[in-house]
């Protein structure tokens, strides 16, 4: 389908609106009437940039309080909408929005609201114009997309039909399963926004915190299938009015709205499938007549052609981590070297022509990126995760959504004699490798690693078992976006999120996985935007091993002569009275600085090592019953020890 934006989703000039949407491969745009007002460009102009974009102009919008009113006012209001068609017949586009009146002294009489909208409609109509009807949330008297489409019928007019905006029908709880009532061709257009659930009053969530599908709480998907089901072949138009968004790069957030739509499109016609084969399984079944009376078939329904929509290779099914690499500068590569081998890491392997150490720890593989100025190889930054290896089955098929869904290839290696590995930069710059399985394969990452290391190479001393998650913070600004971006380019699942105080202000922390397995990250932000994890360095981050015995880990730890981060005992008192674990435990976790979590049946042991260096640390868990979470119900506990050990 066509996809569109509406240009008060963008930040910056209409101009730079108009550069970004194209830029990101939308097909068209509605213009907000204030774009247009505040920009030097005349509507003639704006047409000819929109033309050489390659973008139509889909929709202007919005225009306000028309309905309802007395004779005199009509006059006037009709006046004002002629002025706009007018401009429309310059700027090039032929649908415009009409929001139900908030006028506080309109009127609550339907058949002189349709009655006027028949006259709008009748008005535009020389001017090639169409009206689109729009239930805002918060109108005074129509604020259900069922009373405007009643409005609409009623006022029995070609030029005359609805604008359905997913925010003011879902954010209301309004059913929208009759939208199939209405015939397709009078929904003359379509918004779209999600956003997340929270209790407050409708306009100021609508024009604050509207945000891509996907990234909020809605069932865009199933409202979508609504919409199509009835018959609509207009433009998938995204319409968020965002905070965020107003003030942030509108290239980037063009790319993400995009990535969105697309999904969205995707997840549509996978849905619009399972819903055929389920109606053709019915139809299969009604067919089968009792006998003696021929073979009378059904007739089938009547139903628009399903307009055809554009569908993403499948999502990559990751398994796991193959590995997560870390880059260490000079002056942290020891400490970091040292905290792999307490938990039982070896250096293994070195690559063949980079300062690349190969680590493993059980099943855990770790690339230690090592700075080494002789081979002009330098990290400048603390020691941070720069990449994560994805083990899939297809890293061809898995670079090919990654690359529909707009994410940067990163170049692929040039030397002939290594494997040509695949991968894609995420919204936090961090590398996503895709890694096959199969060692034959010329994309095997191992392959790479075939210098054996000096030393004590080989067995690893505990047996990890491999990475549990990974832990990645992001700008505020950039939360919702990288959780799109890792949930749908890896295929994961994300939960529903925590908001944790910690000693340094709110974090809020959303973790995704494949059916609670791996590959599973878990995304942080600060949730004012700010405080000592926005700062230049970056925020904390963190790669957790699982295990079977954490004890024997946390053991082994110390003999290494390594300590873990150390948990106050108000945590251990407070555990003691809060669980049945028995006091011998409390006491052993005390010891080594162990946290424990349940939930259900489910339980979490886990311990942290200390910050590696200005963000970095290391986990080791042991999950058993199920247990699915992360802990994060000791984040603030972890949270408080690092920032009292940052400031002995
Ligand atoms: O918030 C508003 O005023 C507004 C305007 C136009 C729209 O399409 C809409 O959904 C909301
Ligand atoms: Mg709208």
């Amino acid at each position: 389908m066509r996809r569109s934006i509406a240009t008060v989703s963008l930040s910056g000039t209409l101009e730079e609106k108009l550069r970004a949407a194209s830029r990101a491969g939308f097909d068209g745009v509605e213009i907000f009437e204030n774009d247009l007002i505040g920009s030097a460009l005349a509507p003639r102009d704006v047409r000819e940039l929109a033309e050489s974009l390659g973008l139509t102009i889909d929709l202007y919008q919005p225009f306000r309080d028309f309905e309802g009113v007395d004779e005199a006012r009509l006059e006037r209001n009709l006046r004002r909408a002629e002025a706009k068609f007018a401009l429309m017949v310059e700027l090039g586009v032929d649908v415009m929005l009409v929001c139900s009146s908030v006028a506080a002294d309109s009127v609550g009489d339907d058949a002189l609201a349709a009655a006027q909208l028949r006259r709008l409609a009748e008005t535009a109509a020389p001017y090639g114009v169409r009206i689109a009807y729009e239930a805002l949330a918060w109108g005074r008297w129509v604020d259900d997309y069922r009373h405007a489409w009643r409005l609409v019928r009623e006022a029995d007019h070609p030029g005359l039909g609805v604008c359905l905006d997913s925010f003011h029908i879902l954010s209301r709880g309004h059913d929208p399963s009759a939208i199939r009532d209405i015939p397709g061709e009078r929904i003359f257009f379509l918004q779209l926004a999600d956003a997340p659930l929270m209790p407050m009053d409708v306009l100021h969530w609508s024009r604050h915190h509207r945000c891509f599908p996907g990234q909020g709480a809605f069932d865009l998907t199933a409202f979508t299938g609504h919409v199509l089901a009835a018959g609509y072949g207009g433009p998938l138009s995204l319409e968020v009015f965002n905070d965020v968004f107003r003030a942030s790069d509108p290239r980037r957030t063009a790319a993400d709205a995009l990535r969105s739509l697309a999904v969205l499109e995707d997840e549509t016609a996978r849905a619009r499938d399972r819903e055929e084969r389920a109606r053709d399984g019915d139809r299969v079944e009604t067919r089968v007549e009792p006998a003696g009376d021929g073979d009378r078939v059904e007739p089938r329904a009547v139903r628009p052609a399903p307009v055809a929509l554009t569908r993403l290779p499948a999502p990559t099914r990751a398994r796991g981590y193959a590995f997560v690499e870390i880059a260490a500068p000079e002056h942290s590569v020891h400490g970091v070297r040292a905290a792999l081998a307490s938990l039982g890491f070896r250096h293994t392997r070195d690559h063949r022509s980079k300062p690349v150490q190969l680590w493993c720890g059980g099943d855990a593989r770790v690339l230690l990126n090592a700075t080494d100025p002789q081979l002009g190889h330098t990290w400048s930054g603390d020691a941070a995760v720069t990449a994560l290896g994805v083990d899939v089955a297809d890293a061809e098929a898995a670079m090919r959504r990654a690359e529909r869904l707009l994410a940067p290839p990163l170049p692929r290696r040039r030397d002939p004699a290594e494997a040509d590995l695949r991968a894609v930069a995420a919204p936090d710059g961090t590398s996503v490798f895709f890694c096959a399985q199969d060692p034959a394969e010329r994309q095997d990452w191992r392959s790479d690693f075939t210098v054996p290391a000096d030393g004590d190479g080989g067995t690893a001393g505990t047996a990890l078992a491999g990475i549990d998650h990974v832990g990645l913070f992001q700008p505020f600004d950039h939360f919702d976006e990288a959780s799109l971006f890792y949930r749908f380019v890896l295929g994961l699942e994300p939960d529903d999120g925590v908001e944790l105080a910690a000693p340094d202000g709110m974090v809020r922390s959303r973790a995704m996985s494949r059916g609670g397995a791996g590959p599973r990250i878990a995304l942080n932000a600060s949730l004012l935007g700010r405080g000592p994890y926005e700062d230049v360095r970056g925020g904390p981050q963190h790669v957790a091993f699982g295990c079977e015995d954490v004890f024997a880990v946390a053991r082994a730890m110390r003999d290494h002569g390594a300590e873990p981060l150390r948990i106050p005992d108000n945590y251990y008192a407070d555990l003691a009275c809060r669980t049945d674990l028995q006091p011998l435990t409390v006491e052993r976790m005390r010891e080594y600085g162990v946290l424990y979590d349940r939930i259900g049946e489910g339980e979490f042991w886990h311990f942290y090592t200390p910050m590696l260096d200005g963000r970095l640390f290391l986990e080791v868990v042991q999950r058993t019953g199920g247990y699915a979470g992360y802990g994060s119900a000791n984040s603030p506990f972890r949270m408080a020890a690092q920032r009292a050990e940052a400031s002995r």
